[in-house]
């Protein structure tokens, strides 16, 4: 296919998710059924070109004075990949596959890129009625805040150290020129281009043999700061897929015991094979039954129990453009319910002198700050350990810059990807009295 052709494409996919409300991941999935002619290098452009729309939406709506999905993909290309209007003209030529020719208003309007007037949930691509709970937080910097997380978020690995160590495994994956992460000392960085595919990590030798797993850098620091040692007690409460399961597993070097659970089973139901290909020995996984209560038996008990907590999601915006824009406040209070529960379920299960570790990947205050108050409200044995005494122990060489990078708040400390480069992670540890 044609770059112009692409383009075209990119504005059917975007057309097909505004009218029938779906994930931009079924449209682009549709769309390579029905066009089978397209190659796996057309399907990854279109997508990136999608994406990037998606990110972009609020600001090239205003650029353009439509929030048309031709409008949409024309802004794009000029605020996000820079393309000037005679660039732009050049695949508008009305060719065959090729979008119609820019008329007069198009014109004048890529032919710059202000913004200047616009306001910030504009300028920073968000909702605008999160712009006041992100003023909450960010103040003046929400505009910047924004931008950094409309930005492609590179590709994060996590070595498993049970089973290698990161310079060797550096080594082995050379072909994707991976960098090291700056706080993670088990993390890799693979920058992937607007227009490329990204790497199938599943199918390197080092995943199959369990060396190696996708996971953002935030999510590997919030686990580094949990800080699960070996010969723990401790409890994984929504382990989901089990990311952080396996991250914790890590630092325990397989001893000690380390219980996942998590409310949804189906959700918990890929934990088995990672567990086994990680070589993961020391984790058991309590599947929730019907009546039972799968941690009475360590109820009390527990060294540490992570609540990686259900939540907005808002910190993931640069990995998930199209959700950025479905979220509504409704969602956000039924997220607040289910923290407020799940964090009073660990209050129970951790012995005294232990350590609850509260994990969102969400920028809100209402679920970071706000719910931790709300929690040392209800459970007054607990108290925050502050975020440098954490980040201290758990980084060593690299604790003094990331701690000048994240916000700090006496309930924890806030990730951005503008701030540290990662996604947004709000992490608290907080400690029960003796
Ligand atoms: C952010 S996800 C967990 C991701 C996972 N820890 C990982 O690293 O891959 C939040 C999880 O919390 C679970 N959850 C929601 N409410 C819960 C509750 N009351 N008790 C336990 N898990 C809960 C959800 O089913 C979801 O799997």
């Amino acid at each position: 296919m044609t770059p112009a052709a692409r383009i075209s494409a990119a504005i059917d996919v975007l057309a097909d998710i505004e009218a029938r409300r779906r994930p931009a991941t079924d449209a682009l999935k549709d769309w390579g059924l029905s066009h089978r002619f397209a190659g796996s290098g057309d399907r990854a452009a279109i997508a990136g070109l999608v994406y990037d729309a998606l990110r972009r939406k609020a600001s090239a709506a205003h650029l353009l004075g439509e929030a048309t999905p031709r409008a949409t993909v024309l802004g794009m290309l000029r605020l996000d990949r820079g393309l000037d209007l005679a660039a732009v003209e050049k695949l508008c030529d009305g060719s065959r596959f090729a979008p119609d020719p820019l008329d007069a208003r198009e014109r004048a309007a890529l032919a710059g890129t202000d913004l200047v007037d616009a306001p910030a949930h504009v300028a920073g691509d968000y909702p605008e009625w999160l712009d006041l709970p992100l003023a909450r937080v960010f103040g003046d910097d929400r505009v910047e805040e924004g931008r950094a997380l409309a930005q492609r978020a590179p590709l994060d690995l996590r070595v498993n150290t049970l089973a290698a160590d990161r310079d060797k495994l550096a080594g082995a994956l050379s072909h994707l020129r991976p960098a090291p992460t700056r706080w993670s000392p088990a993390g890799l960085r693979v920058v992937v281009g607007a227009e490329q595919k990204s790497p199938p990590v599943h199918a390197e030798p080092a995943f199959i043999k369990g060396q190696v797993e996708i996971q953002d850098e935030g999510s590997q620091v919030a686990a580094l700061i949990a800080a699960a040692r070996p010969g723990e007690q401790v409890i994984d409460l929504c382990a989901g897929g089990g990311g952080k399961t396996l991250a914790l597993a890590a630092t325990m070097e397989n001893k000690g015991q380390l219980y996942a659970t998590d409310l949804d089973k189906r959700r918990l139901a890929p934990i088995h094979a990672r567990l086994e290909r990680a070589g993961v020995r020391n984790v058991q996984v309590r599947t929730p039954g019907r009546e039972t209560d799968v941690l009475e038996d360590v109820s009390g008990r527990a060294d540490l129990v992570l609540v990686d907590a259900p939540c907005t999601g808002t910190g993931t915006w640069r990995r998930n453009p199209d959700a950025k824009w479905r979220i509504r406040p409704g969602s956000l209070s039924e997220r607040l319910a289910q923290q407020a529960t799940v964090l009073d379920r660990a209050a129970g299960l951790v012995r005294p002198g232990g350590r609850v570790v509260y994990v969102t990947c969400s920028l809100l205050a209402d679920e970071n700050t706000d719910q931790i108050q709300a929690f040392l409200a209800r459970h007054p044995g607990f108290s925050p350990v502050p975020p440098e005494e954490a980040v201290t122990a758990a980084l060593g060489d690299a604790a003094p810059a990331f701690l000048e990078s994240v916000l700090t708040f006496p309930e924890g400390l806030l990730m951005t990807p503008r701030r540290t480069g990662t996604d947004g992670f709000f992490v608290s540890v907080l400690r029960r009295e003796e």
